[in-house]
């Protein structure tokens, strides 16, 4: 356990989230838990536990720094973000534990899921970790600040069935893999691709990027 704790929080060094043990320890808790529902439910297809550490923890946590620094421009006030397609809650959940002003809301079609995020949040505390078991294009809700993806859907695709549910001044955060031109171009002519950040994600072999959009002021 010592050892898992120290490799996630050199990780979290590297990518610019220093974090406490505490935050590391129930990080771990959180892993521990998927592990466990992942023998009845299949919720991620990766089951090494080292691997699942650097390719769902560490990949996730790379998100972190960005979204700090896109809160520093909204004066740090506390935030909604939804995580669409949140299967086991990556990267919501991990939000949700190493930032309690933000309001993290998981989306999942598959009910097991939402059910699954729902125990994370009792037995972690995170009262600021919710989930809807719906389709997102079927959400009513207060929109969001920030909307996430990870291996949810094409950006186009994305930015189509959520696009409802960004808040004025709200944007898209999708965590890609290598840079997605392909997906970039066809895009609608009325979203902007406003930022796109490569990631280096500790012990993690593959290229990672974040793609940020918001709707084209016109
Ligand atoms: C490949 S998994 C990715 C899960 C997680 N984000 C991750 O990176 O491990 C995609 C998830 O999107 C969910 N999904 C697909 N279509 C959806 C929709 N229209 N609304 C909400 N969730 C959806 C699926 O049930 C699945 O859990």
């Amino acid at each position: 356990m010592s050892a898992d704790r120290d490799r996630l929080q050199a990780g979290a060094e590297v990518l610019g989230t220093p974090i406490t043990e505490t935050q590391a320890d129930t990080l771990l808790a959180y892993l521990a838990l998927l592990q466990r529902w992942n023998q009845v439910y299949n919720l991620t297809a990766i089951r090494d536990p080292q691997q699942m550490l650097v390719q769902h923890l560490l990949d996730s946590l790379s998100v972190l720094a960005p979204l700090d620094r896109h809160r520093a421009g909204l004066g740090e006030r506390p935030i909604r973000l939804l995580d669409v397609g949140s299967g086991g809650g990556l990267p919501g959940a991990v939000i949700a534990v190493l930032q309690p002003d933000v309001a993290v809301t998981c989306v999942d079609t598959v009910g097991k899921k939402a059910t699954f995020i729902r125990q994370v949040g009792a037995e972690l505390r995170l009262p600021n970790l919710q989930a809807r078991h719906a389709r997102v294009e079927e959400l009513r809700e207060p929109p969001y600040d920030v909307i996430t993806a990870r291996a949810f859907a094409s950006l186009a695709d994305l930015v189509r069935l959520t696009r409802s549910l960004l808040a004025p001044g709200a944007c898209w955060m999708a965590m890609k893999g290598q840079h997605p031109q392909a997906e970039i171009d066809t895009l609608p002519v009325d979203v902007s691709v406003f930022h796109v950040e490569q990631l280096q994600v500790p012990h993690l072999d593959a290229e990672r990027c974040l793609i940020w959009m918001r709707p084209a002021t016109v």
